[in-house]
Order: structure tokens, then sequence, then C-alpha cells
């Protein structure tokens, strides 16, 4: 092995791996457009047989042909000539040939789920065959050969089972984000999503909601007869302010579950020349990046997805900050500017050698390199988390680094500041252990704790709905109506993140809460 192999080995093992870059369509006519389901141009309720290859596409050991609806079982009839009713949810070898010319198709197995029991809760089947394009062409056109059947639309399995009740949209959305995973904390945290823990907290908060509601209509309705008793709007009084103090809690999660899900944004920034696209390409272990001694060679921004200690990272490097009549190269900068402002972390490169020599000067001049490198206009909650790296530390005198490193205490700036020199890798172990813990604090651990909210959707209806409490206060005393109505849109809100909005449900509470005309 080479030393350049080894020393990959040794200091990238299990903290940094490359991710595939697209997303690739693994699961064609399943669950592809999951994020769309509910505008689907697809009716519910058809009466349509489904088909689609359920597992990835190419060639493959084994593929999965699924099928889904009331001729679930005559399609399992018409392929394999079974007569009798198979035992369900046990795999079956038998030969599937085309119905109409009895060709054989292929020896694989055969399973039946009848329903309700079953992952979109109609009638389905499953056909298992060897992964080769001609048999999964064949099996697909014998399936579109019998009446009724149809290839299913992107996503039409999971919207069954979403309207079967066997899901709820959060659960759907966790589904296909344990698809899509990439690294470990995203496969635990769509794991937990797709098991029904989001969806609980949102379930038992509408619930509450509801309570809230039922308590307030009645007391509308039947509080001048003198049928409620006292105290009931205080009761409720109670319930909304803890209500709307648990959802700003949930809030405050410094987007934790949404990086964990779409990556946390890393962007590498500084002057020109400071050996940021050196950084890039060795973080991303491979010349990604042209690295060059004239300044300005990168103007575009370079992207690549890393997957860093199990957390997902998206890397960017960017044109390095300078004045310039070049305009290329000033769209460059303006381009490099623009993702600081989005990063969640910013790597800020400093070449070592352009360091004042007196000491007592470098604190200064590196807290105004990092107001030049970092915005100057923040949005309200964002911090701007960065690490300084002193590059290129293998062209100072090894007393200069102790002196640089006394006066590190003096930065002004609250910054985590690395040594780092990435022609000789020094310093890179202590840069690597000190990026992952950035990252990690900014997913956070998907299983502790209570569950993270994951799409700016969740976000969107949580803040309406804290909103729309508040209609509740503002109305309280003036007119009971118009504050009943603020919950009731709080809950319809909360309805909106798991598909379930039923006011139905609140009638019955009013019924079992309330002894009415007792
Ligand atoms: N000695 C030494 N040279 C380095 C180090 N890092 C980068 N360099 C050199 O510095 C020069 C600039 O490196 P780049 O990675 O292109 O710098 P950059 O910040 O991306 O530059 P621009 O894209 O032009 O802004 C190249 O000649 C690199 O080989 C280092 O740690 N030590
Ligand atoms: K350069
Ligand atoms: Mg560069």
């Amino acid at each position: 092995m080479t030393l350049a192999g080894c020393w990959r080995i040794v200091l990238f093992k299990n903290v940094i791996r490359p991710r595939a870059y697209l997303r690739c369509p693994v699961v064609f006519g399943q669950l592809c457009s999951v994020r769309f389901l509910c505008s689907s141009p697809v009716p519910f309720g058809s009466e349509d047989t489904i088909f689609a290859l359920s597992s990835g596409r190419g060639r493959c050991g084994v593929a999965v042909v699924r099928v889904s609806g009331p001729d679930a079982s005559g399609a399992l009839r018409a392929l394999t000539g079974l007569k009798r009713t198979l035992t369900p949810r046990t795999a079956h070898l038998r030969s599937i040939t085309h119905p109409k010319s009895n060709e054989l198709l292929d020896r694989g197995l055969i399973l039946w789920f009848p329903g309700p029991h079953s992952f979109t809760g109609e009638d389905s089947a499953e056909f298992h065959v060897h992964g080769g394009p001609a048999v999964i062409s064949g099996v697909l056109q014998a399936l579109g050969s019998l009446p009724g059947l149809r290839p299913a639309e992107a996503g039409e399995f999971t919207r069954r089972a979403f309207h079967a009740g066997k899901l709820d949209l959060t659960e759907v959305e966790g589904l296909g984000d344990l698809i899509h995973a990439e690294t470990e904390a995203q496969r635990r945290q769509a794991l937990r999503q797709m098991s029904g823990h989001l969806g609980r907290l949102y379930n038992e908060w509408s619930q509450q909601l509801k309570h809230c509601l039922a308590h307030m209509e009645a007391f509308i309705d039947f509080s001048e007869g003198e049928l409620i008793e006292d105290g009931v709007l205080n009761q409720v009084d109670m319930a909304v302010s803890k209500l709307q103090a648990e959802i700003k809690e949930h809030l405050c999660d410094e987007r934790r579950g949404e990086r964990l899900r779409s990556g946390v944004h890393v962007v590498i920034a500084g002057s020109t020349n400071a050996g940021k696209s050196s950084l890039f390409n060795l973080l991303c272990q491979r010349p990604a990046a042209i690295v060059s001694p004239i300044p300005g060679t990168t103007r575009d921004v370079v992207e690549t997805p890393l997957d860093i200690g199990g957390f997902p990272v998206l890397l960017s490097d960017t044109a390095g900050l300078r004045e310039t009549d070049d305009n290329v190269e000033r769209e460059g900068v303006q381009r490099a500017l623009k993702r600081v402002e989005m990063a969640d972390l910013t790597l800020v490169v400093v070449d070592s050698t352009q360091l004042p020599q007196e000491p007592q000067m470098v604190p200064g001049f590196l807290n105004d390199y990092l107001n030049n490198v970092l915005p100057k206009k923040l949005e309200k909650d964002h911090v701007p988390q960065c690490l300084l790296i002193l590059n290129k530390s293998d062209l100072l005198p090894k007393e200069n680094i102790s002196i640089i490193q006394r006066a590190l205490s003096d930065l002004f700036i609250e910054a985590s500041v690395c040594i780092l020199s990435c022609s000789t890798r020094e310093g890179l172990s202590d840069f690597l252990k000190l990026l992952q813990e950035k990252v990690k604090t900014m997913c956070a651990d998907p299983l502790v704790g209570s569950p993270s909210l994951t799409q700016t959707r969740h976000r969107t209806n949580l803040q309406k709905s804290i909103e729309a409490l508040s209609q509740y206060y503002k109305y309280r005393d003036m007119d009971l109506a118009l504050a009943a109505e603020g919950l009731r849109l709080g809950l319809s809100c909360l309805g909106r993140i798991t598909g379930k909005v039923d006011t139905e449900e609140i009638l019955d509470v009013i019924f079992r809460d309330f002894c009415i005309g007792k």
C-alpha cells in the first residue's frame, strides 16, 4: 500500500466518507415522489389494481414486483396457475408464466398479503424473481396484460397506505427519508419518524387541543343553563398556555432535525490563495477543485456531499474574497458571500504566513479577517458558527506557532481555531475531531430526547398553530366564538402535519367529557 493510502485509512476511517451526489430513484414506481403525495393527480379510491417493480432498477440478484388492489389474488393465480388460496405472508416457490402465451418467465417466490393486513391495507402480492431486465419486463408485461391491472404511479403504494390509515404523513415522510438516508444518523432519524414518534407527539397535542375546544364549545353552548361546572375556561387557559410553550420549545431546536435530514452546510471561505481548495480536496479525498498558486483560481462554488462521523455534510469550496476588477471573479466573490450567509458552519481559512509579525497584532488581524468573511446582516436566531483554520503552518518556524497559539487567547470573536498544513497534513486529525464534534452538535443524536421536526412544512404549520393559539388569548375575554376559532385553527394546522384534520371527533369528546343535562 502506498503511503498516501495508509494515511487515508488512518485518518479518515469512520470519520469521513463520500456520499453519492445524487439521490438515485431506487424505488421506481413506489416511493420516488413521496413528498408530492398530496398533490398527485391520481384520485384515491379507484378500484384499480396496481403493480410496479419495488426493488432497485438494473441487474440484481432478486427483484421484487408488487401488486396491490382487488385483483391481486387474480394476478397471482393468472401468473402461477394456482387454484388454492396461499398461506398469507409465506413464501412459495412457483413457476411464473405469461397468462396469454403460457411461456415460462421465471421460477421465483410468491407471497400473498390479504388486506387489511398489508402495507397498503389492500389485497397485495409479491413476486420475487431473478433480477435480470428481461425477467422483470416479462413479469411486468404479463401483469399489464391482465384486465383491471395497471402500472402504479410514483408513490401510489404509499398513498394507498396513507388513505387506509396505515401511515400518517410524518410516517410517510419518514419512510421516504429512510429510503434516501445516506448516513447512519439520517437512517436513525428516519426510522424514528417512520415508527410514528413525531406523529404521536403531534397527535398528543391535537388531542389536548381537541379537549380544550370541546370544553370551550360546551361552555359556549351550555354555560347559561349552568350545566357546566365553573373554572372550565381557566382549565382551557392553562392547557393552551402549556401547549404553546411545548410547541415553542419543540421549534427552538436550531433546525437539528432538518439539518440532519438535508445535510449540514459547511462552507470553506477566506482570502485568495489561503488554501481553501487544498482543504476542500483534502476533505473529499480527491482533486475535486483546482489548486494553483494563482490567486483567484476558484470562481464557481464547488460542492460535494460527505459523511462525517455518520452525519451528512454538504461541503462547498468558494472563490477567494478580494476586491477585483474582473467581472467573473467579482461574481464568484458574490456567490461566495451568499454561501457563507446560508452556511450552518463556515471554515474560515487564513494563510498563516500572512499573519502580522508582532504577536499583539495577531488577534486584531484575525478579528478583522473574520469580520470580512462572516455575514454582516444576520437573520434573527442565526449565530454564525465558524472554525478558523490557520493554514500553511509548514511554512512557519516552530517558535512562531507557539507565539500565535498564545496570541489566540485574545481573540474577540468566539471561534474555534486549528493550526493546519494542507501540504504536510500536520494538525489534520485535531481539525477533523473538531469538525466532527461541531457537525454532531448541529444535528444532535436523533434517538435522544423528543423527536425533532425534519421538514420546513412541519415548522411552518407549527408556527401557524402557535399564532392561531394566540388568537385564543386575544379574544378570550371579548368573543368566545372567535377565541374558539383560534383553537380550531391551531388544531387544523397540527392536523395538516400528520394529514389528519378531523372536526367530527370534537363532538365525541364533548359527550364523553361532559354529563350535559345530568
Ligand atoms: N506550503 C503550503 N502550501 C499550501 C498549503 N495549502 C495550500 N498551499 C498552496 O497554496 C496555493 C493556493 O492554494 P489553493 O488551494 O489554490 O488556494 P485557494 O484559497 O483555493 O485559492 P483561490 O481559489 O485562488 O482563492 C497553492 O499553490 C497550494 O499548493 C499548505 O498547507 N502549505
Ligand atoms: K489559488
Ligand atoms: Mg480555490
